[in-house]
């Protein structure tokens, strides 16, 4: 390890983040009441610019109304290129009830963009003497946004995690496609006439995942748009949660069980993983720094792989 020790990132559940339109609150409850850790209450993208300000109101009130158990509660508020966002910021703060618990940024381009929500955030909960600090989440979908993805992911001690958000990505990186996520038509190599398809989202996600880990940001992959998909989701979770991410977005409610599937270690990954802990510890106590189990090596660095596991569903269980 480095002199400089790497931070751990939250220790809360982020296997699933749900999201919904502002503009449509006939959906909160739903929200609320489905298996998704993380609620993400929408803003942006998915809200009319004629519907900005009744979105805004919808979420203000339901924030203090609906019952969001112990669900990590978010709103993803307007870009900084637009003339909404800091009224998103202002509103939420001033109106909502202390139940809200994070700031979703879309669009990040520059650690900047986080200082400035950062700075009224700040000035809003002193004003108002809000209890609970606020944490911010962000959004990697611009070619900016990769570009400086580490001072990203070390902007802030509010940050508590960051998503690729494909739709957004594709767009910036001028990318030929208008698929969200997923295998891409036209990304593959030809070995003796047969096509292999190979993973366009792969070096962003790894990128986003060495810079969270970095600095104890928790790693996210964003939507999967085909909700009709269930094979495609699983098969992009899975790569996703190999790469060290934590969770996934959810746009529909079907693709909430198939997220907290991939992301919550199975039995058999937790007993393995708890095995190799304790043929370890024998390992130790015999003066050895390396074994063999199941016809493999392990060593004190299979400790530190396995304890991520036993980590990861620790914090699942609570
Ligand atoms: C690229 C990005 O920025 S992604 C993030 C921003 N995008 C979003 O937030 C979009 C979120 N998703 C949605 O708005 C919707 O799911 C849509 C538009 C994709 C589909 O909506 P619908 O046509 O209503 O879906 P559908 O008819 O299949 O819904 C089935 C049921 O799930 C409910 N439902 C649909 N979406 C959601 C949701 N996001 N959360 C909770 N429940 C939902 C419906 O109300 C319906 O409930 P019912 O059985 O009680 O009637
Ligand atoms: O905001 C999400 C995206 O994919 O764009
Ligand atoms: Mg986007």
């Amino acid at each position: 390890m480095s002199f400089r020790l790497q931070p751990a990132a939250p220790a809360r559940p982020n296997r699933c983040q749900l999201f919904g339109p502002g503009s449509r609150p006939a959906l909160f409850e739903k929200m609320a009441a489905s298996a998704a850790d993380v609620i993400n209450l929408d803003l942006e993208d998915s809200v009319a610019p004629g519907d900005k300000a009744e979105a805004r109101r919808n979420i203000i009130q339901a924030i203090g109304d609906v019952d969001w158990g112990n669900k990590h509660l978010s709103v993803r508020i307007n870009g900084l290129d637009t003339p909404y966002w800091y009224r998103d910021v202002v509103d939420l703060l001033e109106q909502s009830s202390d139940r809200l618990d994070q700031i979703m940024i879309p669009k990040v381009g520059c650690a900047a963009d986080v200082y400035a929500v950062d700075a009224l955030v700040t000035a809003v909960e002193a004003a108002k003497g809000r209890k609970k600090r606020i944490a911010l989440e962000v959004i990697i979908e611009t070619a900016a946004g990769i570009a400086h993805v580490e001072e990203i992911a070390a902007s802030s001690p509010r940050l508590q995690a960051m998503s690729l958000g494909a739709a957004d990505f594709a767009a910036s990186m001028g990318m030929q496609t208008t698929g969200i996520g997923g295998t891409q038509e036209n990304y593959y190599m030809v070995r003796e006439g047969v096509k292999h398809w190979s993973d366009p989202w792969h070096w962003a996600q790894a990128a986003i995942v060495a810079a969270c880990r970095t600095h104890g940001v928790l790693p996210v992959d964003g939507p999967f748009g085909d909700f009709s998909d269930d094979e495609g989701f699983l098969a992009q979770a899975r790569r996703s949660a190999t790469l060290g991410m934590v969770g996934k977005w959810a746009i529909h409610p079907k693709q909430i069980a198939l997220a907290n599937e991939v992301f919550t270690p199975s039995e058999a990954q937790v007993s393995e993983a708890r095995e190799i802990l304790a043929a370890m510890e024998a390992a130790k106590s015999a003066g050895q720094g390396a074994a063999t189990y199941k016809g493999r090596l392990i060593d004190i660095a299979s400790m530190r792989q396995a304890e991520v596991i036993v980590r990861q569903a620790e914090i699942i269980a609570g």
